[in-house]
């Protein structure tokens, strides 16, 4: 089956074998809700938006996340030790990679403490992204935070006035004439805040989506920054996942800020207001709220501990999701009948995830019952105090009264700061993989030498092997061999004998675990590798079907001075011209069906524009990995023919299971379980025993099958 996409929100990375990255699969639905906030005393809802944004960030995350194919998908070992067996045949149902070990002791981690210590540096950090994506916003909506909370603070000390001079003893017009200009401050301050309100929200729904877009392309370009070897690394598909997800979270962080700096100022204004009353209520309302606090916090930690739980069945929700919805395997869908199989598998990997979001759900409850019952006592305890201090003549009653209206505001901030502290740390624990992720590429950012190669004119392979990450063989085992430029070499062999992996190492793709490639003497490890890759031209047996341009395939964005000449001449040479000619809009078209006028190509004249893209890069060496696997005969002659013009001024690998075709090759290295058994020209080692003569063998020619006539046991005539 096709490979989902690497990247399906962003569409970047590796395509699927149709180059479509699902443009709308899964962000559309799965983006995180960047809510403006248009009040910030409303946290009921917070709660809520900070699961859907933890479910969102699972899922867009799994767009983005490991394809079966990257080493992320293995049977995985539940969280109970077993490998489980659910596909209905028996069988171990394949499951990602538990990924969730470190992040999940992180997530245990949350206490009130933590989160105290972690906010700092979470609201530190998320300034830092915001002042880098647009500063003036940056700098306008602190401004308006700091005057909206100090609104706030004067409309309380405004009510606390007000309600003194209305509540204290004397004649009626001098207690009006006491409270009115308390209640134009408090008007004032009221008209003030909604302006500030207005414009804070203006200013987060501009920079948040800002800074999730600027943490994307930071990750993307953080991704091409590693070595092609990263990939086979699970860990470091792991990581890049949670950086996504990381990612898209960055621009929750502004609004929970903005929230934070809210809740701190009107706690802070109504803490002021309180201590004016009595010293006593203060201490006494944070003591009581505590309570609730601590249930919050223990509500959301088991929140994001079920997430984590959950995230290797999101992951694989949406790779199912991917292969269902798409065009890509949709034949195979309906012609292996295999509906109701995938729709069950997603439907029991579904219920898993509803089994966990539900024990949290009423773990959270239950966390939050405790939370009220006990906040319900607390709150008893501070009304029975202000009663007290009332009673016994300790306050006045219009003193009792602003402390009313302090106590309200005072509690509610103090929940709130709570709320949105345990939201905005485990966003910061994403956010944490994020920003890990990007300082250590995943801890295989390339580090290569400084060396500018030119087109080489030879290229030695000495004494080289190379083993995959997490592979118990050799993939290639002490090889050497010498290419030039102006010969065509080209290398056989069974499946799996390391042909394609030869051709990456010569290409400077991987670097060798041992020996070296050396480019006109200088090893790919000590060349820059962007200039290295400027003298290369690859054809890869899974090359990629970019949901471009025509033109823009051929060129990857990279046009010649001699513009769209140099394009026809390279489409020539691969038999594309004919393909070009047969779309509406020429080189213009784009090769996208499912996009608006997009045009779709066949299997074969998508290997010819493949093959017009090597053509027209202007590079030293030019690796072709099973370039004519689906042309048709006249176009495979064509190119094998071309094939020595082409060398006369490059290096040419070839790799190809065509026997017949290798004699166009000066030279051919014949690979058998990662070692070179033979080498020399077509003539040689056809008369040669060995295994080459053994390949040559098998290829289907008339001589070798045997004719209808000859074969068919005709009835005995009558
Ligand atoms: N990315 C990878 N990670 C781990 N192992 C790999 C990877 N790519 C290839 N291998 C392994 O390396 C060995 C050589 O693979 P390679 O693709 O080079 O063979 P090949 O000769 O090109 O095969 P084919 O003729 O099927 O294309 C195989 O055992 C394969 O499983």
């Amino acid at each position: 089956m096709n490979k989902p996409p690497q990247e399906s929100r962003t569409g970047t990375a590796r395509t699927s074998r149709s180059g479509h990255a699902p443009s709308t699969e899964p962000s559309d639905q799965d983006q995180p809700a960047h809510s403006a906030h248009s009040d910030h005393s409303a946290h009921s809802d917070h709660s809520d938006h900070s699961d859907q944004s933890d479910q969102s960030a699972e899922r867009t995350s799994v767009g983005l996340g490991a394809s079966p194919g990257d080493g992320a998908t293995v049977p995985r070992q539940t969280t109970r030790g077993t490998v489980e067996g659910e596909d209905g045949a028996g069988g171990a149902e394949m499951r990602y990679v538990d990924l969730t070990g470190s992040r999940e002791a992180a997530g245990r981690s949350i206490r009130l403490l933590d989160m105290a210590r972690r906010l700092p540096r979470l609201v530190r950090r998320s300034l830092a992204l915001a002042w880098r994506v647009d500063r003036p916003a940056t700098v306008g909506l602190l401004i308006c935070q700091t005057l909206s909370g100090i609104m706030q603070a004067l409309g309380l000390v405004a009510i606390s006035g007000t309600l003194t001079a209305l509540l204290s003893g004397g004649d009626v017009f001098q207690r009006l004439l006491e409270a009115w200009p308390s209640i134009l401050l408090l008007a004032g301050a009221a008209g003030a805040r909604a302006v500030m309100g207005i414009a804070v929200n203006w200013l987060s729904s501009r920079l948040g989506p800002l800074m999730t877009r600027e943490a994307e392309q930071m990750l993307l370009d953080g991704c091409t920054e590693v070595e092609l070897s990263a990939y086979d690394e699970p860990d470091f598909n792991r990581d890049r996942e949670a950086a996504d997800r990381g990612a898209q979270v960055t621009g929750d962080l502004i609004n929970e800020g903005q929230d934070l700096i809210a809740s701190a100022a009107s706690f802070l204004a109504g803490a002021v207001v309180l201590a004016g009353v009595h010293p006593v209520l203060l201490p006494l309302l944070v003591a009581a709220s505590l309570p609730q606090a601590i249930s919050q916090v223990s509500a959301a930690r088991v929140r994001y501990l079920a997430n984590l739980r959950s995230n290797g069945d999101n992951r694989m929700l949406s790779v199912l999701r991917w292969h269902i919805y798409t065009r890509d395997a949709a034949d195979q869908i309906r012609a292996g009948t295999m509906a109701s199989f995938l729709s069950g598998r997603y439907r029991r990997t579904v219920s898993r995830i509803n089994r966990e979001d539900r024990a949290a759900a009423d773990q959270g409850a239950r966390y939050s019952l405790v939370g009220a019952v006990c906040g319900g006592l607390g709150s008893a305890i501070v009304w029975a105090a202000v009663v007290w201090l009332l009673a016994t003549g300790r306050i006045s009653v219009g003193r009792a009264g602003a402390a009313v209206f302090a106590l309200q505001t005072a509690g509610q901030s103090v929940r709130g700061l709570v709320a949105i502290g345990s939201r905005a740390v485990r966003t910061g624990l994403y956010m944490d993989d994020w920003t890990g992720f990007l300082d250590r590429a995943g801890g295989f950012r390339m580090q290569r030498g400084s060396h500018r190669p030119e087109p080489p004119a030879k290229i030695e392979i000495k004494s080289l092997s190379h083993r995959y990450a997490g592979k118990g063989r050799n993939a290639l085992s002490d090889l050497s061999l010498t290419l030039h430029r102006g010969e065509v070499t080209a290398l056989v062999g069974l499946n799996g004998s390391g042909k394609s992996t030869l051709s990456k190492l010569v290409s400077g793709l991987y670097l060798p675990t041992e020996g070296e490639v050396l480019w006109d003497g200088v090893s790919t490890r000590d060349a820059d590798p962007q200039a290295l890759w400027q003298q290369v031209a690859l054809v890869p047996q899974d090359y990629a079907r970019w949901p471009l341009t025509a033109r823009e395939n051929v060129t990857l964005g990279q046009p010649s001075p001699r513009g769209d000449a140099a394009v026809h001449e390279a489409c020539e040479a691969a038999g594309a011209d004919a393909v070009i000619a047969t779309l509406g809009a020429g080189l213009d078209t784009l090769l996208a069906r499912e996009w608006l006028s997009g045009e779709e190509l066949s299997g074969g004249q998508w290997q010819r524009i493949a093959l017009g893209r090597a053509f027209f890069r202007e590079a030293g060496l030019l690796v072709l990995d099973e370039p004519t696997a689906n042309l048709d005969p006249p176009t495979e002659y064509q190119i094998f023919q071309r094939l020595r013009d082409l060398a006369q001024d490059r290096v040419v690998l070839l790799v190809t299971h065509r026997i017949t075709n290798v004699a166009v090759a000066d030279r051919i290295v014949v690979l058998d379980e990662g070692r070179i058994v033979q080498e020399g020209t077509y003539q040689e080692l056809a008369r040669q025993p060995g295994h080459f003569q053994q390949l040559l063998s098998y290829q289907v020619t008339s001589d070798t099958i045997p004719a209808r006539s000859e074969s068919r046991q005709d009835p005995a005539p009558a």
